[in-house]
């Protein structure tokens, strides 16, 4: 267990073992953390893709009581199934990339790490190993049996937040129910002053359907359900505007009315976030009872082996964890 007083310790999980997450995580070593990171990950892969891109980090193996020395990486070691070659999918991994993760949040919730910081999984490999898998959002709500989380990115000097996250638009409106919406907002409203330090959270709710739905002319989602949940969150003292139409909720100074976005599914907020800040954007999941941060990024196939993947995001991803358990970034 960590002491309460000493430096935290966060869990980076390497992720997808054929994506850029192994080269990502080298990259941590050698930084001037306020904390120690741990990296899960495949020992053998590290070596291999050190080789791959041309660099040489000395890794240390995790032992909770000691500490790594400056310039060398903490390694928990976490194996892969089969051999991975960057690039190339196999799903016969997918259960060992759930491992990982499995790992991380037990830590977690353990006391072990003070949070934990994903770098990317493939949803659509592990599905293809017949594990019906949508997000790391969506398991880690289960596995910490959370009743409900919100995706929150943060990076370009935005906060965007998402009703929905990972379901087909098609099942969209169904899901934007008043108890969601609700829920949702509560969460996000009570995690942007415990975690964010926003003593009146100031929220912008985007419609779902063009023009906020033109008076009910372009669909009755506002007037149905998000207009009702709105003024009944505000008699609580919530500071609520919208709906807004969407097209116009992100023009400086409608967002200059707010401190974070909730968009009602993940095409209408998240174009707009990584837009503002790929590659320095961080993905945070709130209403969790631990700390996750992670990348705003994918498993970049197309780079993995190159060594060219930036690192920007993971950076912010840790450094916002470090700030969200206490510790200020360095
Ligand atoms: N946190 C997570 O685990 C996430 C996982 N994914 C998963 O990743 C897989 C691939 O998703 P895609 O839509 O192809 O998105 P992607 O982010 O992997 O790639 C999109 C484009 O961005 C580039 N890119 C991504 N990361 C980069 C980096 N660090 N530096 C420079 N360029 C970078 C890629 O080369 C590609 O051109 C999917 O299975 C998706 O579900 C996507 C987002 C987040
Ligand atoms: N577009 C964000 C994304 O796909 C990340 O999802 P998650 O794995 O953090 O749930």
């Amino acid at each position: 267990m960590a002491m309460a007083d000493a430096a935290p310790v966060l869990a980076i999980t390497s992720g997808e073992p054929a994506g850029v997450g192994p080269e990502l995580c080298l990259k941590l070593a050698g930084h001037d953390w306020p904390g120690r990171v741990v990296v899960l990950a495949d020992e053998a892969l590290l070596a291999e893709r050190m080789a791959q891109v041309g660099v040489s980090v000395p890794l240390q193996s995790y032992d909770p009581g000691m500490p790594a020395a400056r310039g060398t990486l903490e390694v928990l070691h976490t194996p892969i199934s089969v051999p991975s070659r960057a690039g190339c999918l196999d799903a016969g991994n997918a259960r060992s990339v759930l491992a990982m993760l499995d790992r991380a949040i037990d830590g977690c919730v353990r006391g072990e790490f003070a949070g934990m910081v994903t770098a990317p999984v493939h949803k659509g490999v592990i599905c293809d190993a017949g594990i019906a898998f949508s997000g790391h959002t969506e398991y880690l709500a289960e596995a910490t049996a959370a009743s409900r989380v919100v995706m929150m990115l943060v990076g370009g000097g935005l906060r965007v937040a998402l009703l929905t996250t990972h379901l087909p638009l098609a099942a969209v409106p169904a899901a934007v129910t008043p108890t969601a919406l609700a829920e949702t907002l509560q969460i996000l409203d009570h995690d942007l002053r415990t975690r964010f330090g926003l003593a009146q959270p100031r929220i912008l709710v985007a419609g779902l359907n063009p023009h906020a739905g033109e008076g009910g002319h372009m669909g009755r989602e506002e007037i149905d359900v998000i207009e009702p949940v709105l003024e009944r969150l505000r008699q609580t003292g919530m500071c609520l505007l919208g709906p807004l139409p969407a097209d116009t909720l992100f023009v400086p100074h409608t967002l200059s009315r707010g401190d974070a976005v909730l968009a009602m599914y993940h095409d209408q907020g998240l174009p707009v976030l990584k837009h503002a800040s790929f590659g320095g954007g961080v993905n945070v999941t709130l209403g969790l009872p631990i700390i996750r941060t992670s990348v705003d990024h994918g498993t970049a196939l197309d780079l993995a082996g190159t060594g060219r993947a930036d690192p920007g995001s993971l950076f912010a991803a840790v450094r916002l964890a470090f700030e969200m358990a206490g510790a200020g970034a360095r």
